[in-house]
């Protein structure tokens, strides 16, 4: 019988292996201009990987709320840069084994901590929540807030300076994304990172290949073993 082809054999005749990634959500994926590439643990992740199978990566920009439909256009092989595992993504995809676990939270300008700990007491009138589009963030939002008002910003980058300047009052996000940009950005604070409101994985999305999943599972696990992955996991998300 024959063997049943995989995209994994495309990769390495081709060797090239094209990796997504929407370059706006740090410490994963950041889009360096003054660089001209993109930088973060997810993009050292990628870049590891690929040296391993023996392949040259191409970056490909893709962002959030086109990342299905950009993996169903075979734009990329994978997708990296902080995306995380959910059921309806993978009625379309596959998931690699989670290498992070995190949660949503809030951020806040520091003096309105105590107003927004629970998500009752945020969803108030009169409570102005931004949120970036199309991801995990927009769901939670209009999941969980009917009566405080949901902004959509459509830039990922700009974002937590629409709450240092006053213009909103808060973002629900990942807690590890609060805890770095409470470091970048003096004023906000991370309402609590440690206890966040729900449970959620990072994993790279994959197209529906078996063989590659396999592939990819067993040099992330390799790499937890070696201590690859803590290297680049330090070098990004410092204790
Ligand atoms: O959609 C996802 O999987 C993400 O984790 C991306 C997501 C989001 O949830 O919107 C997470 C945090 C960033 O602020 C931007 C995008």
């Amino acid at each position: 019988a024959d063997e049943a082809a995989s995209r994994l054999d495309a990769i390495v005749d081709r060797g090239v292996l094209r990796v997504g990634t929407p370059g706006d959500y740090a410490p994963f994926t950041r889009w360096r201009a003054d660089q001209g590439r993109f930088e973060g643990m997810d993009i050292d992740l990628a870049e590891a990987l690929g040296q391993a199978l023996g392949v040259r990566v191409e970056w490909v920009k893709t962002s959030w709320p086109t990342l299905m439909a950009d993996l169903a256009a075979d734009k990329f092989d994978l997708a990296v840069g902080g995306v995380s595992v959910n059921l309806e993504r993978q009625k379309k995809a596959l998931f690699s084994a989670p290498y992070l676990r995190d949660g949503k939270t809030p951020i806040t300008r520091c003096e309105n901590v105590a107003r927004f700990q629970t998500l009752a007491q945020i969803d108030q009138p009169g409570t102005r929540a931004v949120v970036n589009p199309g991801g995990t963030n927009e769901k939670f939002a209009r999941a969980h807030l009917k009566t405080a008002q949901i902004r959509v910003h459509p830039d990922n980058t700009t974002i937590f300076d629409e709450i240092v300047a006053g213009r909103a009052d808060l973002m629900i996000t990942d807690a590890v994304e609060t805890r770095l940009q409470q470091k970048l950005r003096p004023g906000l604070c991370a309402v609590h990172p440690e206890a966040p409101f729900d449970y959620s994985e990072k994993a790279f999305l994959l197209p529906r290949d078996f063989a590659l999943k396999a592939w990819v599972d067993q040099w992330l696990h390799l790499a937890r073993e070696s201590g690859t992955f803590a290297r680049i996991q330090a070098k990004w998300i410092p204790q």
